[in-house]
């Protein structure tokens, strides 16, 4: 088997973006036609740089009083790219501003101008609609918690991974102005940070309410005055909503980290002279050992795993979207994602993927780069 890699550009001078991309050809099906892994693919880059949504945490549309100067800023990790308008950034994600996802994104890009969406699904089609250039969303945390509804939009839409951000979110619990932790009898908060802070909250006695962004049970406490009702979220949300910050750092692990991706419509160019990871996901036919064999094409070639999921699909069909943006409905008994610490301009990792593909069913290269070694 030939494994051949060809470098496009194009069309650098005619409006649209350079299509710049990795192809590896020479891989054939069992049908014997040939298949390939794209891994890039240029896009359009010329409408929309004027767009604007309603919708813009710098924007302000936001109700509630600065409060306190609590805030300790994300030291800033700085994937940031500035465009070359002078623009900032536009990166959109799910929640409301003061969200800890906002804080990530502050963390990679201090510049940017965050549009909050109501779904991870909007936040996904805020880039596919040029109102956003980037997306931001949470995919796991180091308690071993993955977020399975965001492994599965990875699949169904063609943004590219271009960034991780790992992040120690800081739980605090907030109250209005002037009640005392022992006045609550609840507190609201997305489910992650009240499992987080299990010890604290015990010892309050409180009764906990689910709701899926802390900064929006924030908005929620303060917008109708509950005087009963605590919330645990971020500092920045205290700010923003005019909510008292009762303690710090109240999640049982403080070290606890959560890991986001950052997607955009085009890939980033791979490349050697700083670590990067590549994150693909893939199918396998049954059979025994099958997985082990997956495995070994990056053991063979001391290539480290960093993560595996895996997703049964057993009870409903999927719709994939490949890089040629022909959605088909397939099923698939398990989707594998891996996360592997190598670049595609290494060829270690070329061979690995072309090795795979050689038995693999189905496989695509969510994205390559660089990995975030701050903390
Ligand atoms: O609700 C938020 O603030 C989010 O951004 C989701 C989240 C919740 C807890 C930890 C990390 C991200």
């Amino acid at each position: 088997m030939a494994l051949k890699c060809v470098a496009v550009m194009g069309w650098p001078d005619s409006g649209r973006s350079i299509a710049s991309g990795v192809v590896f050809h020479g891989v054939r099906n069992s049908n014997g036609e040939p298949r390939k892994i794209f891994v890039s693919l240029g896009r359009f880059s010329g409408p929309a740089d004027n767009q604007k949504t309603g919708k813009s945490s710098t924007g302000n549309d936001v109700p509630g009083k600065l409060c306190r100067n609590l805030v300790s800023l994300p030291k800033p990790l700085t994937i940031s790219v500035t465009p070359n308008d002078g623009t900032k950034v536009r990166i959109s994600f799910k929640g409301s501003p003061g969200s800890f996802t906002e804080d990530a994104a502050l963390k990679a890009y201090p510049n940017c101008e965050t549009i909050p969406c109501d779904e991870f699904e909007e936040a996904f089609k805020a880039v596919e609609s040029w109102l956003a250039e980037k997306a931001i969303l949470p995919i796991e945390n180091s308690s071993g918690e993955s977020i399975h509804h965001n492994y599965d939009l990875l699949l169904r839409h063609r943004l590219h991974i271009v960034g991780e951000v790992q992040f120690v979110a800081n739980f605090c619990p907030l109250a209005l102005p002037g009640i005392r932790e022992e006045k609550l009898k609840c507190v609201l908060s997305h489910p992650q940070a009240l499992a987080s802070s299990d010890i604290v909250l015990t010892q309050l006695g409180v009764a906990r309410e689910n709701i899926d962004d802390t900064a929006g049970a924030a908005q929620y406490v303060a917008s109708n005055g509950l005087r009963d009702a605590g919330v645990v979220a971020s500092a920045r949300a205290a700010e923003i909503y005019g909510l008292n910050i009762l303690a710090d750092r109240i999640q049982d692990d403080p070290d606890n980290i959560t890991r986001f991706l950052v997607l955009a419509r085009d890939p980033i160019m791979p490349r050697t002279d700083k670590p990067f990871k590549t994150s693909i996901v893939f199918t396998l036919d049954e059979g025994p050992g099958v997985l082990t064999k997956a495995l070994a094409v990056f053991a063979l070639r001391e290539i480290n795993l960093t993560k595996i999921e895996s997703r049964p699909q057993k009870m409903r069909a999927l719709r994939v979207v490949d890089d040629s943006n022909t959605g088909r409905a397939k099923y698939f008994d398990y989707l594998f994602y891996i996360d592997f610490e190598a670049s595609m301009a290494d060829p270690r990792a070329q061979n690995a993927l072309g090795h795979l593909q050689e038995f693999a069913t189905f496989l695509r290269i969510l994205g390559c780069y660089p990995m975030d070694t701050s903390l």
